[in-house]
């Protein structure tokens, strides 16, 4: 009787178990179900994007380009802000603080961002990846938006932030260490030239111009035409003609950073390759007085008659050992498969002796554009004038001199770094004796020849202004 009873009091708990399993069972259905109905009916689409990429050890761009757009274009709507020292150390650059909304509008769609941070899961400091702070960037928007935000917005966030970054970029100059555990060692790049106070012919300046954007727009046509996306430019001319300065005004036109290469550090073949790998994309790669810095300059002897010259043997060896730096070594660098990873690169030789170049090295499609920089004539001077003493030829007072400076730097070679000396000699206090200097100097170097005053009155300066040829009479005033 007892043992019935038992078998009745299990028999009813295991049915009371049961139901309680059926329920719980139900209860997640039912949540799994109310779930489902609730996302079909929420009309909010959320994207998070994550600080750090898949695999974890690299930053994610989209992310970066997010954290530019946002602190650029809604800075000022925000409330919880946080700062950091710019790229310049100068100023604080404010950014936008975890967990506050920020909202956007992009093509009648209104988006709604904020960052946040998951913090580790566990207290212990630990390297593994995975488990440090993650941050993420949350966007949210109505669902019927999703296709503008996955084909419009999001590509439009990117461009943008990505402009926003390269303007706030500081501009790096980097130079290759010799035997050092860096290849490039870097510093900020902040040199005031710009093609404005650059002097020389002004058409010529234009044509660099024009070539410039025509290069940095140019990706496509570069795909199109299947050549790596590089351009080579040889700037020669004598010593203090701006071709360094050159250099400068590209890299602050094209907002590019600058690696000068130091060949004589470089001891072969592998190390150039090396050192060129390391680089990146949207940069000019420099080389100053190439003829100087290693012997590219002996004549490797034609093909086509004669054979290989022992030059070319010996190099042909020491490439197959890679034991030293060779011109082969060095076109291999400009124009090899190597040359095309990263892309958007200039690559600028100088050289006071172009002449002695090994006409290899600077071959068209190697060297694309061969820019002569050269003494100071009167259009290059007026720049000069403009930089320094802050006169232009429309100064009455000054017309007699320019005209005298305009037709003697005809006759006379004086490099431009000379002329901005004699414009900027301290000790003269005004301009007009700062010129006097420089007539002076300018008649010495004529072999202290007085001007023929005959000569100087028929004497027209030209002087061609963007294509339009104007005159000015030297002796005008006395006419007058
Ligand atoms: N064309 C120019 N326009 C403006 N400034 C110039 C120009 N050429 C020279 N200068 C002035 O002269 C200085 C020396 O010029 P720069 O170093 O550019 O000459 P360079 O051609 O590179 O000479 P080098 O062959 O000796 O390297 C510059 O700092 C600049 O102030
Ligand atoms: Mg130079």
């Amino acid at each position: 009787m007892v043992s019935k009873d038992l078998w009745a009091g299990v028999g009813s708990a295991l049915a009371f178990l049961a139901g309680l399993i059926t329920l719980a069972v139900n209860q997640v259905r039912i949540k799994l179900f109310i779930n489902k109905i609730t996302a079909s009916f929420s009309s909010t689409v959320q994207i998070t994007i994550p600080e750090y990429t898949a695999n974890r050890f690299e930053r994610n761009e989209l992310f970066i380009a997010i954290e530019a757009y946002i602190s650029d274009r809604c800075t000022d709507r925000a409330r919880k802000l946080k700062a950091e020292l710019g790229s310049d150390e100068q100023e604080p650059h404010l950014f936008v603080d975890d967990e506050q909304e920020i909202i956007d509008t992009f093509k009648g769609a209104t988006l709604c961002w904020y960052a946040y941070t998951e913090q580790p899961r566990s207290s212990v400091v630990v390297q593994t990846p995975g488990d440090e702070e993650r941050r993420f960037y949350r966007v949210a928007f109505h669902r019927s938006f999703r296709d503008k935000v996955k084909h419009s917005y999001l590509p439009h966030v990117l461009e943008a932030g990505r402009t926003v970054i390269a303007n706030n970029r500081q501009r790096r100059l980097f130079t290759n260490n010799p035997d050092g555990e860096t290849y490039w060692s870097h510093v900020a790049f902040q040199h005031p030239a710009t093609f404005d106070t650059l002097a020389m012919d002004p058409m010529e300046k234009q044509a660099i111009i024009n070539d410039l954007n025509a290069f940095r727009k140019g990706k496509h046509y570069y795909d199109k035409v299947g050549k790596a996306w590089k351009r080579g430019y040889l700037l020669f001319g004598p010593p203090g003609t701006g071709k360094s300065t050159m250099i400068a005004a590209i890299s602050n036109y094209l907002e590019y950073d600058i690696y000068d290469l130091e060949l004589t550090a470089v001891n072969n073949n592998i190390e150039l390759r090396k050192l060129f790998i390391e680089t990146k994309g949207k940069s000019i790669i420099v080389i100053e007085d190439i003829d100087c810095s290693v012997d590219f300059t002996g004549k490797r002897g034609d093909k086509k008659f004669g054979g290989e010259s022992d030059n070319m043997k010996k190099e042909r060896k020491q490439d197959a050992d890679g034991t030293k730096l060779t011109l082969s070594g060095m076109l291999n660098f400009i124009d090899g498969l190597w040359s095309a990873c990263g892309g958007e690169r200039i690559i600028i030789f100088t050289t006071n002796h172009k002449d002695k170049l090994d006409p290899a090295l600077i071959r068209p499609g190697r060297m694309d554009k061969h820019i002569e920089m050269s003494y100071c004539r009167f259009e290059a001077f007026k720049v000069l004038a403009n930089n320094y003493l802050d006169i232009t030829i429309t100064a009455h007072h000054f017309f007699e001199l320019f005209t005298e400076i305009g037709k003697l730097l005809h006759e006379v070679d004086m490099s431009p770094a000379e002329v901005a000396g004699y414009l900027m000699r301290a000790e003269e206090e005004y301009a007009g004796a700062r010129l006097k200097g420089l007539v002076e100097a300018l008649k010495t170097r004529k072999g202290n020849a007085p001007m023929d005053k005959a000569t100087a009155k028929e004497e027209i300066v030209h002087t061609d202004v963007g294509g339009s040829r104007s005159y000015i009479k030297a002796d005008k005033r006395e006419e007058e």
